[in-house]
C-alpha cells in the first residue's frame, strides 16, 4: 500500500521495441521512484517491490531477517539459472549464507594483484593486435598526450570491446581467486570461455528472465541450454581439480577456491555447494568488473579532458599507489554512481507483515529489491546536478574523496556494492582490477567513441554501454 504501481508492460518493452534501460528509467521509473522511494515493478513473473530511497534501502539491508535473502534456488528452483548458479553465498541466507562467506572472504580480501598486472600488459598487446589486423597503413603514432586530436575521424582502427574485456575480466578472477590459468589471454579460444559464451549467450533470454515458469515446459532450445549449464560447471570442476586438488595445491594456497576445498574436505559443505560457490565466484567475479571496465572505457571516450588529465596523473604517478590518485579515484567512483553494474537486483523476500519506512505496509512472501541506478541518481541525495558526470563532486584529495565514498556507501546513496552485512565480497579486487587496468591501457593508447557505434546502453538485465566499439590509437612508437 501507499506505493505506486508501475504498469505490467514496462519491464516487457525491451523485447518488443528499441529502448534500453536507460529510456526505460527516465520514461516510468525515476519520477515515482524519486517521488514515493519505492514502486511496485512486475518481472519474473510476479509483482515485487522495488526500492530505491537511501532510508529504505538502509533499512532493508539492516533489517536481513525481514528481508530475506531469497535467491533463484529459492524462487524459481526450476530455473536453468538455478541450475547454473545453486545455492551460493550471494543467494543464501542464514547459517549457510554464514558459513560460505567466512569460508571464502580471506580469499577475495587478501589475494596477489600481480596477475592483474601482467593481464593489462597482455590486453594492451590484444589491443595493439587488433590496430594491425584493422589498420591497412602503420597505425597512428601520437607522440603528444594532450588528448585534443580527434581521432574519430579514422574508423580504421576501431576495436570491438566486449570479448577482449571479457577476456581479461575471466583471466583476473579465475588466476587471483581461484587459483587457475584459464587462457583467455593467451589462447584465442580457452576451452573453458568457449563453454561459458555458450551458457551467457543462452541463458540470458528477455523473454525466460520475465516469464522463468517457461522452464518448467521441454522446449527443446532451453533443453539445450541446461546441457550447456551442466558441461560448464563439470569443466570448472575438472579445471580445479587438475590445478588445485590432484595435486595437493590447495593446501599450499589461499585462493578463495582452497578455501572452499577445505571446507569440503571437513564436511563443513557439500560437493554441490562446492561447484555453486566456484561458478558463483567466477560468474560474479568476472561479469561485474566487465560490465564497469566496459563503462570506464566509454566514459573516457565520452569525457577526453579527463581521460588526458587521468593519463598525465597516471603517467607523474611513479611508485604512489593506484589507490591513492584522486583523479582516477574520483573518476571510477563517479562513473559507478552513474553506471552501477548491477542496476536492479531483486532477490529478497519479506518472512512476515512489515513496514518499509512510516507508510509502505507489506505482507509476507513478497518479493523485494532495490534500484542502483535510481539511487545513484536521487535528486535528494546528490543534489541538482545528480545526471551531470562530476568526477570533482567525490572531492579533491584523496582523503575526502575515500570518505566521500564511505560516507556515500554507509548512508546507503551509494548501494552499488550492497553495504552491511551482506556487503559485496569483491569491491576491492574489482577496484583494483579497474585501477590496474585503466592505467596501464591509458599509458599506451588513446580512445573515441568509433562513430558508427549507437550511444545506447544494455536493454535489461546488467547496465554498461551495449557492444562498445572504439578506435584506439597507439602512445608509443610500434615497431
Ligand atoms: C564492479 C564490480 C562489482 C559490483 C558492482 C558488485 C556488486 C555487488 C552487489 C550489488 C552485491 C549484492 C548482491 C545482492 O544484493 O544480492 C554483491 C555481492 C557479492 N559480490 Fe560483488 N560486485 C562486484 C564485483 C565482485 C567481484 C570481483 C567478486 C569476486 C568474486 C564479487 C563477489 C561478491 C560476493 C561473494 C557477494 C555476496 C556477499 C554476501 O552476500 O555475503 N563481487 N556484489
Amino acid at each position: 500500500k501507499n506505493i505506486p504501481t508501475i504498469p505490467f508492460y514496462v519491464t516487457l518493452l525491451p523485447l518488443l521495441f528499441d529502448v534500453d534501460q536507460k529510456d526505460i528509467f527516465e520514461l516510468y521509473l525515476r519520477e515515482p521512484l524519486e517521488k514515493y522511494g519505492a514502486v511496485k515493478l512486475f518481472f519474473g513473473s510476479r509483482w515485487n517491490i522495488v526500492v530505491s530511497r537511501p532510508e529504505l534501502l538502509a533499512q532493508m539491508f539492516k533489517d536481513e531477517d525481514t528481508f530475506a535473502k531469497s535467491g533463484n534456488h529459492i524462487k524459481i528452483p526450476y530455473g536453468v539459472i538455478s541450475a547454473y548458479t545453486g545455492e551460493n553465498v550471494i543467494s543464501a541466507h542464514g547459517a549457510i549464507w554464514r558459513c560460505f562467506r567466512k569460508t571464502i572472504t580471506p580469499g577475495l580480501q587478501f589475494f596477489d594483484h600481480e596477475p592483474m598486472v601482467k593481464n593489462a600488459q597482455l590486453f594492451c598487446a590484444l589491443v595493439d593486435k587488433q590496430l594491425d589486423v584493422s589498420t591497412p597503413e602503420p597505425a597512428i603514432l601520437c607522440k603528444e598526450v594532450n588528448g585534443t586530436s580527434n581521432l574519430s575521424n579514422n574508423s580504421t582502427n576501431e576495436v570491438a570491446m566486449p570479448e577482449l574485456i571479457q577476456r581479461l575480466s575471466l583471466a583476473n578472477i579465475s588466476e587471483v581467486a581461484l587459483g587457475l590459468d584459464m587462457g583467455t589471454l593467451t589462447k584465442p579460444n580457452s576451452e573453458l570461455h568457449a563453454k561459458l559464451k555458450n551458457v551467457k549467450k543462452n541463458i540470458f533470454k528477455s523473454l525466460y528472465l520475465n516469464f522463468p515458469m517457461l522452464d518448467r515446459l521441454p522446449i527443446p532450445s532451453r533443453q539445450l541450454t541446461r546441457a550447456y549449464v551442466e558441461d560448464f560447471r563439470k569443466c570448472l570442476m575438472d579445471s580445479v581439480r587438475d590445478s588445485l586438488v590432484n595435486n595437493y595445491s590447495f593446501e599450499q594456497t589461499k585462493f578463495a577456491s582452497s578455501d572452499l576445498i577445505r571446507s569440503f574436505n571437513r564436511c563443513d559443505i557439500t560437493e554441490k555447494q562446492l561447484i555453486d560457490n566456484l561458478i558463483i565466484i567466477m560468474v560474479a567475479g568476472h561479469e561485474n568488473p566487465q560490465l564497469l571496465l566496459t563503462t570506464l572505457f566509454y566514459m573516457f571516450a565520452k569525457h577526453g579532458k579527463w581521460q588526458s588529465r587521468i593519463r598525465a596523473e597516471v603517467q607523474a604517478c611513479n611508485s604512489q599507489k593506484l589507490e591513492d590518485l584522486p583523479l582516477l579515484n574520483s573518476f571510477i567512483f563517479e562513473c559507478i554512481r552513474l553506471y552501477p553494474p548491477l542496476s536492479q537486483i531483486i532477490n529478497r523476500c519479506t518472512t512476515k507483515n512489515c513496514m518499509l519506512g512510516k507508510d509502505v505496509m507489506i505482507p509476507k512472501g513478497v518479493y523485494v529489491g532495490y534500484n542502483n541506478m535510481s539511487t545513484g541518481r536521487y535528486t535528494t541525495a546528490w543534489g541538482d546536478t545528480c545526471d551531470k558526470f562530476l568526477p570533482e563532486r567525490w572531492g579533491d584529495n584523496i582523503n575526502d574523496i575515500m570518505s566521500e565514498w564511505r560516507h556515500r556507501k554507509n548512508t546507503c546513496a551509494m548501494s552499488a556494492f550492497h553495504g552491511g552485512r551482506r556487503a559485496c565480497l569483491g569491491e576491492k579486487l574489482a577496484l583494483m582490477e579497474v585501477r590496474i587496468t585503466m592505467a596501464a591501457v591509458l599509458q599506451d593508447f588513446k580512445w573515441t567513441l568509433a562513430p558508427d557505434w549507437v550511444d545506447k546502453v544494455t536493454p535489461a538485465g546488467p547496465l554498461c554501454p551495449a557492444g562498445l566499439k572504439l578506435c584506439f590509437s597507439r602512445l608509443y612508437a610500434s615497431e
